[in-house]
């Protein structure tokens, strides 16, 4: 239950957030099980694609790696490359595509990665195997085709650095 309830908190105020990324959540949870769990979960994945794929025309795939707490605002439009990476705590908004530059052969490797409390502003565009540093800011949009440094805000097509945050030091446990 946990698992399913890693990003309520954090979209507190935000009901439809909630119950995006909780379906979400069971999706994943559904895909990952044991054969038996998994066949038993089918007719809630066809739910979870034709609900918030279809209807609400959210594409978060099942699959993809997502850190805990996603805060997901207003969220129509948005779709995400399944081979995306994404950290914890990152905010993504509507009219927002993460993912590859073209159509390559299955199993390569070509979306970005997103590090953690990065906040990824409205009809963004990330493209290409990329890394978005931890703590970055995306202006509302912008299109993102080069890594973008740790703590750097980014804005415009081609995304520019207009600043870059000093990151706290990492401490050792
Ligand atoms: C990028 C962002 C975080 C910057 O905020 P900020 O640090 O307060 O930046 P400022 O407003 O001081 O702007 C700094 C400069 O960047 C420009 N700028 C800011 N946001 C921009 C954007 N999205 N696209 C292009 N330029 C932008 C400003 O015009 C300003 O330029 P100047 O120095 O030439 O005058 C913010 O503007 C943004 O885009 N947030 C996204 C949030 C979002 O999507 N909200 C929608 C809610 S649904
Ligand atoms: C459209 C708008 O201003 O939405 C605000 C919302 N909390 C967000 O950060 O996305």
């Amino acid at each position: 239950m946990r698992d399913i309830l890693q990003d309520w908190k954090v979209n507190t105020g935000n009901t439809k957030g909630r119950l995006v990324l909780l379906s979400f959540r069971l999706a994943q949870k559904i895909r990952r099980a044991p054969k038996p769990i998994f066949w038993l979960g089918i007719p809630y994945l066809v739910f979870y694609r034709l609900l918030i794929e279809w209807v609400l025309c959210i594409e978060l795939p099942w699959n993809t790696q997502v850190g805990p707490s996603l805060r997901l605002y207003h969220g129509m439009g948005l779709v995400v490359n399944d081979q995306t990476v994404i950290g914890r705590n990152v905010a993504l908004r509507h009219n927002t595509t993460i993912g590859v530059k073209e159509t390559l052969p299955f199993g390569t490797r070509a979306a970005p990665t997103i590090g953690d409390d990065v906040d990824i502003g409205a009809h963004v565009v990330i493209l290409g195997p990329i890394t978005v540093g931890s703590g970055a800011r995306i202006g509302a949009g912008s299109v993102v085709v080069k890594d973008v440094p740790e703590g750097a805000t980014v804005v415009g097509n081609p995304a520019r650095v207009i600043h870059i945050a000093t990151m706290p030091e990492a401490t050792c446990a």
